[in-house]
């Protein structure tokens, strides 16, 4: 699925702006500040979660504007999305789709958006949180309903939580109610992020050695066998970490250099930016062969660090996706060699044809 039209209403540095492109390659450069990372961010609300800077949507309206924001898409296929805030609820996201009020998690139904960025050359350096953001979007993108299980364990988590830090005792009736809705979502979800590492392993593992590394994939931490009794003698421990010990929030996505067999926190930073590349092409390639539909790829500066010979081999391998590349860059040079492809020119706000 493609965006042919974006439309930004004081969105970050946007105060009105509207974006026009074709399926395939679009390619955004300007200056550094000129807002290219923004337009990307706002494509990656056209999904749940917090978009690809995992801001408040506070921080997402335009400073100086009235408070409140719209990004507003329309798909190929005459089909309107759109998500914004206003200046009364400016943390409430909202979310329409073909004009009516919809939830943030059936937006995964019409398009999946998945992302690299600057900050993911973190990923596997840093905590385990992030990787298991980036898992779930990779899961997402296949199974569509995992957006639900995971809103669902969120809330039943939090809720618990709240019960478990009150001043008078949780009443026990309530607590295992929550525990309950929460080893029902939460086996849902380990369930689907083993699929999806099985799927993905498979197909990477199958992958001729290129440009791109090979990664071996794996599940570490809780894998998902009877929560609700897990959590119910966990009770006092949970109390006083003030948190839920054991669940879905506790699994880490482990990312092994296949080549190099060394794990991949240990290996350098172009290998770490490859063995992500990796894992994206390979996962497109599979969404559009089980969903039928490509995603929605956003590349943030990444033709910029390749060496031409590995951006000519990312550009054809982005091709053979199917689904529309959003990449940004500072110069139009860096992307020479892709062929046809909606090309702007982003400055202080403003998009024109490049
Ligand atoms: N809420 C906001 N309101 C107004 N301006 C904002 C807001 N948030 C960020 N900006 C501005 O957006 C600009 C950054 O835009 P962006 O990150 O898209 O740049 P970029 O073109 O990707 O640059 P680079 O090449 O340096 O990564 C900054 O000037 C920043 O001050």
């Amino acid at each position: 699925m493609s965006v042919t039209r974006l439309i930004l209403t004081d969105f970050r540095s946007y105060d009105a702006a509207t974006i026009d492109a074709a399926p395939g390659f679009v390619v955004l450069t300007g200056e550094n500040g000129a807002g290219k990372t923004n337009a990307l961010e706002a494509l990656s609300l056209l999904s749940p979660g917090r978009g690809l800077r995992g801001a408040t949507l506070f921080e997402m309206a335009r400073s100086d504007g009235p408070g409140g924001f719209a990004v507003a898409a329309r798909l190929a296929g005459d089909v309107e999305i759109g998500t914004g805030t206003t200046a009364t609820a400016p943390e409430r996201r909202q979310v329409r789709i073909n004009g009516a009020g919809a939830s943030a998690t059936s937006l995964s139904e019409w398009l999946s958006v998945l992302w690299l960025t600057p900050a993911m050359d973190r990923l596997f350096t840093e905590g385990a949180s992030g990787r298991r953001r980036f898992l779930d979007r990779l899961v997402l993108a296949l199974e569509p309903g995992h957006g639900h299980h995971s809103a669902r364990y969120e809330a039943a988590m939090r809720a618990r939580n709240k019960l478990l830090a009150g001043p008078e005792g949780a009443d026990p009736m309530w607590l295992s109610a929550l525990e309950v809705g929460m080893s029902e979502h939460g086996e849902a979800i380990a369930i689907a992020r083993e699929r999806t590492v099985a799927a993905l392993a498979g197909r990477l593992a199958d992958q001729p050695e290129g440009p791109f590394a090979r990664a071996g994939l794996a599940l570490e931490g809780w894998r998902g066998i009877d929560l609700a009794g897990e959590l119910r003698m966990s009770r006092g421990r949970d109390t006083a970490a003030g948190r839920a010990l054991a669940g879905p929030h506790r699994t880490d996505l482990a990312v092994t250099h296949l080549g190099k067999r060394q794990p991949a926190d240990r290996c350098s930073t172009g290998e770490q930016k490859a063995l992500l590349l990796g894992i994206t092409l390979a996962h497109a390639d599979l969404v559009a062969e089980r969903v039928g539909r490509p995603p929605l790829l956003l590349l943030d500066e990444v033709a910029a660090h390749l060496d031409p010979i590995r951006r000519a081999a990312l550009f054809e391998r982005l091709a053979a996706t199917g689904g529309q590349v959003w990449m940004t860059g500072t110069e139009q040079a860096l992307f020479e060699g892709i062929g046809a492809a909606t090309r702007l020119t982003v400055r202080a706000g403003r998009v024109t044809d490049a």
